[in-house]
């Protein structure tokens, strides 16, 4: 028998379950009025609500009695004060510093780590201001809009989650996009819509040799020299690196000045709040961290001062041995009721179950009580009509965590009232279910009354504060990791190796050898080789057909740009623009002539072209007005020898300029473009020629407006035609395109510049988009 099972508190905690076997919920209730009030604690802006369990003072006595048996106390005590609590791997377990204020003291090996943290996050805060300010390039000197984190487990999970958790803080211009698969469907789909100049990577590796991680950061590179033509100085301007591994980033080629760096003290899955939140610091600014960092910092040292009798985190750690020893459940269900939540769930699975997932104790004798429990979960009220029957009226046990706010983020109506309403809800029906009795007096068949019978008696804490804040995020996570921290301790395991993700990780190495020299022997067990040999066959079919290479995987389109002084051109994958002068007489054949000298040795699949009038259902409708005749009915597919796109060149820009929601474009040049996006759908326009004062809204406001009437007059025509669009289509922003935007130095509100260059990266979202 181990040591646990022989503690005076263990045994005595195994009578007492005996004990309350027959005692339901609706009885401990019942012979307690004043439980609601007791078993409540409170830390940290959050408060535990823990009445709804199968426990009364007795079971809450012998099991905070176990906890100092165990000597939790003294195990929290050794983590804070910077000792070698990671036995294994002889480190220090130090996340609690990375809150640390700088006032404080946290030592390792003697040296004060506190310093260090402080100095990363400055430089984080600086990187993350001049990327939120526009400040940093990218090679074409366009600013990054785009961030994608590259990184698997805590350097993925975490960030992630708190991404989801906080978007409502977060700046909705940049786009925030996560790679961890190695699978590459993860990543061409991230990057799918970004332009490669406007899109910044973070490697984020606490080693810097994770697989995964690095097969996907060397595509991102390809990726990104493919579009900036080989340069790889680009590479400075679009790759930033978290880890704990100089030597490997530089190897890499990102500078150290490009790095930020943590420590050997901070495991993969409690690194949220280190370097590994640069993706979070962006999304959110630096300040709005800083809370969440005072938020983690605050339930650090609730579970460092408080009394095992109130302190959170030990209530919740105990309760979870309590169901998982005691009475068998296997399961605990994470229940957010918010949706910024969506992600905790996945993120408690990592720091849950590679924590305390473990079979031996710290000195490497078999366990032999059961220890971590699985997590999972969903975000209310989704999982209700999926898997709450089984919660309901299943054969098991599961113990459930209900999160709650007292106010939504995006109020509305009922919304939120009717979200809390079934929180609170769910936790009554777990408690107290519906006996035959109740379901025989509601005149309920006998055959069907078993049916409807919910035993109740399934225990649930409640989580609740006010708002999902930045801070309460920070305590609510820190809340989980003392949680495990509480029961690695009872169970007297490490909660800070992962021992177990190496074999696998060691024999993938091994199979992929395997597979990329087809003619090597295999000698695993038989069913290893039968599916090595299945796949070394079936892989084999799939490289004569569909190429490897990521760069050759996406289309290659020649896109042309015909407007009335240039018809511009550019390929996939280059930034190089070409162009010829239009003239009033040019017929697209001679276009084709001339651009073809230009465009000599362009690859191409496809072509899409951006045609200055009415184009429908790709055809184009009518002859332009400022170029030559012949437009309507040209083949220009067989001109080209390869499928082509045409759309109205207003068109063509909006959808490269287009953010989602309603879009109005329009384009001030020659003439006056215009198309309508709504939810991704264009509408091309001809807003053009509607009528407007003594002629059409161009002759006002288009290149011949300007001449005429001069730009004070042309400016106000402007703004005036601006007005009546939003008041008629009611766009959620509209989108300044062509040449003569450039004479606007202000723009009236709701209004956006846009860049003729979205004419171009449109064009190319032809070939991607149903759009
Ligand atoms: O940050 P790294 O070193 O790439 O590791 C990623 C993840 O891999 C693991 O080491 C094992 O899966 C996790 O603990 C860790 O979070």
């Amino acid at each position: 028998m181990s040591a646990l099972r022989e503690k005076a508190a263990w045994r005595t905690l195994e009578e007492h379950r005996q004990q309350l076997e027959n005692q339901h919920l609706r009885d401990l209730f019942a012979a307690d009025p004043g439980r609601a009030e007791r078993y409540r604690a409170d830390a940290a802006g959050w408060r535990l609500d823990y009445a709804r369990h199968r426990v009364n003072d007795q079971t809450l006595e012998h099991l905070f009695a176990l906890a100092r048996e165990c000597g939790v106390e003294a195990r929290r005590d050794a983590m804070f004060a910077g000792e070698k609590v990671n036995t294994t791997e002889q480190r220090a377990a130090l996340h609690i510093a990375l809150r640390a204020p700088a006032r404080k003291v946290i030592k390792v090996d003697g040296a004060n780590v506190v310093p260090q943290v402080h100095a990363v996050l400055k430089r984080m805060g600086e990187f993350a201001l001049a990327i939120r300010e526009g400040r940093w390039l990218g090679f074409s000197g366009r600013p990054i809009r785009n961030i994608v984190n590259v990184g698997i487990g805590g350097s993925d999970l975490g960030p992630v989650m708190a991404y989801e958790a906080l978007r409502h803080f977060s700046d909705r211009k940049l786009q925030m996009r996560f790679v961890s698969n190695v699978d590459y469907t993860d990543f061409a789909e991230a990057v799918h819509d970004l332009r490669p100049d406007e899109t910044l990577f973070i490697i984020a590796s606490k080693t810097f040799t994770t697989l995964e991680t690095m097969t996907n950061a060397h595509s991102a590179r390809d990726w990104l020299l493919a579009a900036a033509d080989g340069d790889k100085a680009a590479v400075a301007k679009h790759f930033v690196a978290l880890s704990t591994n100089e030597k490997a980033v530089e190897e890499f080629g990102i500078s150290t000045d490009h790095m930020y760096g943590f420590w050997d003290w901070v495991g993969g899955r409690y690194s949220m709040d280190s370097a590994i939140g640069l993706s979070t610091m962006i999304a959110i600014g630096p300040e709005a961290f800083r809370d969440m960092l005072a938020g983690f910092h605050a339930m650090d040292e609730h579970f460092r001062t408080a009394p095992l009798e109130r302190n959170l985190p030990v209530i919740m750690g105990l309760l979870g041995v309590w169901y998982n020893d005691f009475f068998g459940a296997e399961t605990v269900a994470v229940l957010p009721y918010e949706q910024y939540l969506k992600r905790f769930p996945a993120y408690l699975q990592q720091l849950t179950m590679e924590s305390n997932g473990k079979h031996v104790t710290l000195d490497g004798a078999t366990v032999d009580v059961a220890t971590g429990p699985i997590y999972w979960g969903e975000p209310g009220t989704n999982g209700q009509h999926s898997f709450y029957q089984l919660i309901h009226q299943g054969t098991r046990l599961i113990p459930c965590d209900f999160i709650g706010f007292g106010q939504s983020l995006n109020p509305s109506g009922r919304h939120h009232d009717l979200l809390l309403a079934n929180m609170i809800a769910q936790a009554e029906a777990l408690a107290f279910g519906k006996t035959l009795q109740q379901v025989e007096d509601e005149g309920i068949s006998q055959e069907l009354a078993p049916h409807r019978v919910f035993e109740g008696n399934r225990p649930s804490s409640l989580l609740l504060t006010e708002r999902l804040t930045p801070t309460a995020l920070g305590s609510l996570v820190a809340l989980y990791e003392h949680i495990v921290f509480t029961q690695a301790a009872i169970w007297n395991i490490n909660p800070f190796d992962q021992w177990g993700v190496e074999l696998g990780k060691q024999l993938a190495l091994r199979v992929v050898d395997e597979i990329e020299s087809p003619r090597k022997p295999l000698n695993h067990d038989s069913a290893t080789n039968a599916t090595i040999a299945w796949y070394r066959k079936a892989r084999s079919k799939t490289d004569e057909g569909a190429s490897k290479s990521p760069a050759k995987a996406q289309r290659k389109v020649l896109v042309l740009d015909i407007g009335g002084s240039h018809v511009k051109a550019m390929l996939t994958g280059s930034q190089r623009e070409v162009a010829i002068k239009s003239t009033r007489t040019l017929a697209p054949a001679e276009m084709i002539k001339q651009l073809r000298t230009m465009i000599r040795g362009w690859k191409y699949e496809a072509v899409s072209i951006g045609y200055p009038g009415p184009v429908v259902h790709e055809r184009i409708a009518r002859e332009p007005y400022n170029l030559g005749k012949g437009w309507v009915g040209f083949d220009f597919a067989k001109a080209f020898g390869c499928p082509v796109k045409i759309v109205n060149d207003a068109a063509m820009q909006a959808l490269g300029s287009y953010e989602g929601g309603r879009m109005l474009f329009l384009g001030l040049g020659t003439g006056l473009g215009s198309a309508f996006i709504v939810d991704g759908i264009i509408e091309p326009m001809e807003l053009a020629h509607l009528p407007y004062k003594k002629g059409t809204f161009e002759d006002y406001v288009g290149a011949r407006g300007l001449k005429k009437l001069g730009k004070k007059k042309w400016h106000a025509h402007v703004f005036d035609v601006i007005e009546q669009l939003q008041a008629a289509l009611e766009p959620d922003y509209v989108v300044l395109g062509g040449g003569n935007v450039r004479y606007l130095n202000e723009l009236p509100a709701g209004v956006r510049r846009g860049d003729n260059h979205n004419a171009f990266a449109g064009g190319f979202r032809l070939w991607e988009n149903k759009a």
